[in-house]
């Protein structure tokens, strides 16, 4: 639709030097990296609430700073939105005051829009100190989608929240990239919390980036590897519901538009229904290979897919296998070598119910 972001930049701060060089494309990007790798000092620089010593920055073809021509666009000029972890509400301010803040007439997003979108109608005559964390979040967000952003940046929107709030505000993001196909970044230290929103990650290790790309081809990539080792690996896959039936005593949920003989069959305490976005996690460990489907087995999902790659990742081996979505599976060298595993060859993914984890649950 639009060329993506260049950033070539450098910028001294005291001891800490941030060297990007780097595209990031468009979509929902991840952005993850160690305490002080200067993730939020990129998004200020690109937000122009600060700026680097030298370098050039082109955003969906916009020259926002190049230091040879003495070009440096500022923030208000920009359109580029950043949400800062703790929304930085005005207390004296009813919530409906604060999303007309810096509202314009003519903006391409109106605010009945947004209201509905962020479900924050309810809260219109409260002030903040009366919303909850989670409700601060999605009108600070509201707030800035006002302002007709090119570009969303939320630096790290999830700490100041319990794990369960933090993730309530993941299906609105989605919401918002679906609706208005605006890039999304956001900063976060849970890598988790990231791979619910996106694959697609941008690592930064000592005020550079050290990968960009999915998060499967990163885990092998040896400079982005220093900082996700520290991490343990994990799927987490959204998948839509498109169809459920009884199978067995238990629900089976069609995560593909096609009719497939793979589904999943989960323990789940909510209802889920036909439609919903289904947000799920499953370690790599938890998930078994076989040749052939298995009978008697109390492994109740047994889902047929193909290998797309086989890697190693120190002593561990990791098969990627298309499932109808990719999924990580470790396995053991000697296993691989028994199997006879080979890109391309048919297999089938045992795991059970108790293993997948629902993360999230949104329409
Ligand atoms: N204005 C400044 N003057 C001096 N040093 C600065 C300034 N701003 C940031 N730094 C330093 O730059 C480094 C990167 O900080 P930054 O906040 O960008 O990291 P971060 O990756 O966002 O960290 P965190 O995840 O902890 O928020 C840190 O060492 C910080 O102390």
């Amino acid at each position: 639709m639009s060329a993506p972001v260049y950033i070539d930049i450098r910028s001294q701060r005291g001891n800490f030097q941030l060297a990007v060089k780097t595209f990031i494309p468009d979509g929902i990007v991840g952005i993850f990296g160690p305490s002080g790798s200067g993730k939020s000092s990129l998004l200020k620089i690109m937000a122009g609430i600060e700026h680097p010593d030298n370098g050039q920055i082109i955003v969906r073809g916009r020259e926002f700073y190049n230091r040879s021509c003495k070009i440096k666009v500022p923030a208000r000029k920009r359109k580029m939105g950043l949400v800062f972890q703790e929304g930085r509400l005005f207390p004296h301010m009813s919530i409906r005051k604060n999303l007309l803040f810096g509202f314009e007439d003519g903006a391409a997003i109106g605010l009945n829009e947004v209201i509905d979108l962020l479900e924050i109608r309810h809260l219109l005559n409260k002030k903040p100190h009366q919303c909850s964390g989670g409700e601060q979040q999605r009108v600070a967000i509201g707030r800035m989608l006002l302002s007709s952003p090119e570009v969303l940046m939320l630096d790290e929107p999830f700490s100041s929240l319990d794990q369960r709030l933090r993730r309530s505000i993941i299906p609105y993001l989605i919401k918002i990239h679906q609706k208005y196909h605006m890039p999304i970044w956001v900063v976060s230290h849970d890598i988790c919390d990231l791979l619910m929103l996106t694959n697609q990650l941008m690592i930064m290790n000592n005020g550079q980036v050290v990968g960009n790309g999915s998060y499967h081809e990163l885990l092998f990539d040896s400079l982005a590897t220093s900082v996700l080792q520290q991490e343990d690996e994990i799927n987490a896959v959204r998948l839509p519901i498109y169809h459920i039936e009884q199978v067995n005593g238990m629900k089976a949920y069609h995560y593909q538009k096609q009719t497939s003989s793979n589904y999943l069959l989960l323990d789940v305490d909510q209802e889920l229904e036909i439609g919903d976005q289904l947000i799920v996690s499953i370690s790599p460990r938890n998930i078994s290979l076989s040749l052939h489907q298995v009978d008697d087995i109390s492994t109740r999902n047994q889902l047929a897919g193909e290998i797309t790659s086989i890697k190693e990742r120190g002593k561990k081996v990791f098969c990627q296998v298309d499932i109808g979505f990719s999924v990580l599976v470790e396995i053991t060298r000697s296993a691989c070598d028994k199997m006879g595993l080979k890109e391309g060859m048919n297999i089938y993914c045992l795991f059970k119910s108790s293993s997948v984890k629902i993360l999230s649950v949104g329409k």
